[in-house]
């Protein structure tokens, strides 16, 4: 039996209020603009990132993970900065031809992950657009005053680690394309859902704290990204690429050819943490790791100069392709 038709209203008053849980801020989503009380003592970080069918989830996905992808991959910039979530809006173009069903499978899947990561919906806006399904979250946490950890914070001679497994989010796009057939359907299933479902490192971010010099998320590739971090920092850096942390299915990808380790460092989607640390640190950081049950891996050094340098098992410089993820290279 077809479900009742959702407006713009029926979906905000009876599936977006209950995602406030109550929070005052959210004035039950019927006022002009949310109102969130200052924390003594506490720094608020603010953070955006918008995604649109087809360029950062496939048309088809299921709902209830596109919305849970949009929660994970802004979470996961709150992390890199040590943030604990508090709060989040959402802008949300829904194309004029969205069903109830769908519009209900996306709320709960944003219910699910507000539940995980113990945060609330406090406001947003809902239009139609003619174009693709174009969704923008905007996360808000809070550090210690003075505490949060920047991009720019590396010196000469600190270690360079990442969180986790580099390459997955990238194989999980031809995974779940249909385009690894030749690898089993366990890895095929493995790498479609760390594409669909990153796994921001929220418990990771705030323990860094005291021990991160610099601090940034790796969602554009991680070659691009440890540039980033170098140019804000004004240093160099040379990682290895075989200390690069590899799940076990984007070996066996790497193994029968399927894809090269220089592009997994440059694929994008993996929503790891990376970071540098003195190498006084590391101890702490293997301690860390342990305690955290998650592999944290120390892939190279910070140098002086500029740019970044991805060294092959040969000895030899790997050429990383463009080194990650543009949206767009505008021209006249
Ligand atoms: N349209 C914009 N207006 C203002 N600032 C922007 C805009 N787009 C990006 N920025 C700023 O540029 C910086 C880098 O943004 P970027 O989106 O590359 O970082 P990120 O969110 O960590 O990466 P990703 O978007 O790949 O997850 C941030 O300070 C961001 O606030
Ligand atoms: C269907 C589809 N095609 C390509 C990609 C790859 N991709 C798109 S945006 C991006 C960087 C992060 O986004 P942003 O910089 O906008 O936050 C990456 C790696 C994808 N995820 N889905
Ligand atoms: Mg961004
Ligand atoms: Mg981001
Ligand atoms: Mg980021």
């Amino acid at each position: 039996m077809a479900e009742p038709p959702v407006d713009e209203f029926a979906l905000i008053a009876e599936l977006f209020v209950p995602l406030t849980g109550g929070h005052p801020a959210a004035r039950g989503l019927s006022d002009d603009a949310a109102f969130l009380a200052d924390q003594p003592g506490c720094d608020t970080v603010l953070t955006v990132d918008a995604m649109v069918a087809g360029v950062h989830f496939l048309p088809d996905d299921p709902p209830d993970l596109i919305a849970r992808k949009l929660v994970r991959v802004n979470l996961s910039d709150l992390a890199a900065k040590g943030a604990e979530p508090v709060a989040l809006l959402l802008a949300a173009a829904f194309p004029q031809d969205v069903t109830a069903p769908w519009l209900r499978a996306f709320a709960a899947g944003l219910g699910q992950d507000l539940a995980t990561y113990r945060t609330v919906l406090i406001g947003g806006d809902t239009v139609a657009t003619p174009g693709p399904l174009t969704l923008s979250l905007t996360a808000i946490g809070r550090v210690a005053a003075g505490q949060g950890l920047a991009r720019s914070g590396a010196s000469v001679g600190d270690d360079i680690w990442i969180s986790g497994t580099i390459g997955d989010g990238s194989l999980g796009l031809r995974a779940a394309r249909g385009e690894l057939s030749a690898l089993s359907d366990s890895d095929v299933a493995f790498l479609a859902d760390r594409y669909r479902l990153p796994r921001p490192r929220v418990a990771l971010g705030p323990r860094l704290i005291g021990l991160a010099g610099a601090s940034m998320d790796v969602s554009d590739g991680l070659v691009q990204d440890l540039g980033h971090l170098c140019r804000a920092s004004g240093v160099g850096a040379r990682i290895e690429a075989g200390l690069v942390p590899l799940s076990d299915s984007a070996k066996r990808a790497v193994a029968a050819g399927l894809v090269t380790l220089a592009s997994l460092l440059s694929g994008g989607d993996d929503y790891e943490v990376l970071f540098t640390a003195s190498p006084e640190a590391a101890f702490a950081v293997a301690a860390l790791s342990a305690e955290l049950d998650l592999p944290l891996s120390k892939i190279g050094s910070i140098g002086a100069g500029t740019g970044v340098v991805a060294i092959g098992s040969d000895g030899q410089t790997l050429d990383p392709a463009q080194g990650g993820w543009r949206h767009f290279r505008a021209g006249s």
